[in-house]
């Protein structure tokens, strides 16, 4: 099915688990995309990204049958983001990653054409502009979705927790009980990110999404990314998702402090 996937047909495709269109006709802002170094430009106005989350708020790890989501309270500012390229303040919703069934390829965005073997995304929306995740998931400024680049190295304490409590969701639809986690342990330290308006990588594909997108990845051992170990095979992780838009559509600052 590789094949079927070349870039010509990719856009006709239809995706073989959602019966949906890979990507939205005309669409100006869609991920993931390949972020070329040269490309990314230097912007002096972009701020640190500021991230306080309340570890209280995480309720519950899900498997929907296409990943594991880990999600989170979002009834009030408890866990926020804020600064980086953001208006405003935006509410942490859940956080769950892409990895592929072999190890050198996982991640939905690419760097310069590398692929990691996994990318985490913590999802948050605007709480200051709409009513409900549901209603930002369809504005253009109403996600904004941290990604996290995973690379094999030393195994990662924070992570370990999460992977311990996995085998109990193997199959699809079951949900269970996770609290007091807190998710910026799994994001790296130094500041460096790079930013752009894109969209979900998965159907529906709205084009809602702001991605701040860490600079430095976090390491995490094989045996922590071999999570399909734990899990039922997930939704396909053939590059018919890997839709490279090499198209210069999209703006790509870069924010970096000497680190
Ligand atoms: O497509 B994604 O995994 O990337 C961004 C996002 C946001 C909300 C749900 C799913 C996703
Ligand atoms: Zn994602």
């Amino acid at each position: 099915s590789l094949a079927a996937c070349s870039s010509k047909t990719r856009n006709a495709a239809l995706h073989p688990l959602w019966q949906s269109p890979l990507t939205i006709p005309g669409g100006t802002r869609q991920s993931p995309i390949n972020i070329q170094w040269r490309d990314s430009v230097y912007d002096p106005f972009l701020k640190p990204l500021k991230i306080s989350y309340d570890p209280t708020t995480c309720l519950h790890i899900w498997n929907n049958g296409y990943s594991f989501l880990v999600e989170f309270d979002d009834s009030a500012d408890k866990s926020i983001i804020v600064g980086g390229p953001l208006e405003n303040q935006y509410r942490l919703k859940q956080f769950h990653f892409h990895w592929g069934a072999i190890n050198d390829w996982g991640s939905e965005h690419t760097v310069d054409s590398k692929f990691y073997p996994a990318e985490l995304h913590l999802v948050h929306w605007n709480a200051v502009d709409y009513p409900s995740f549901e209603d930002a998931v369809m504005e253009g400024n109403g996600l904004a979705v941290i990604g996290v680049f995973l690379k094999l190295g030393a195994r990662h304490e924070g992570l370990q927790t999460l992977v311990d409590a996995l085998p109990a969701v193997r199959h699809k639809d079951t949900v269970i009980e996770f609290d007091e986690f807190d998710p910026s342990c799994l994001i790296p330290s130094c500041p460096d990110y790079w930013t752009y308006a894109g969209s979900l990588t998965t159907p529906p594909l709205t084009e809602s999404v702001t991605w701040i997108i860490k600079k430095k990845p976090i390491e995490v051992d094989e045996d922590q990314v071999n999570l399909n170990f734990t899990l039922l095979p997930q939704r396909c992780s053939e590059p018919v998702f890997h839709q490279q838009f090499s198209g210069k559509t999209q703006k790509l600052s870069v924010f970096s402090e000497i680190c």
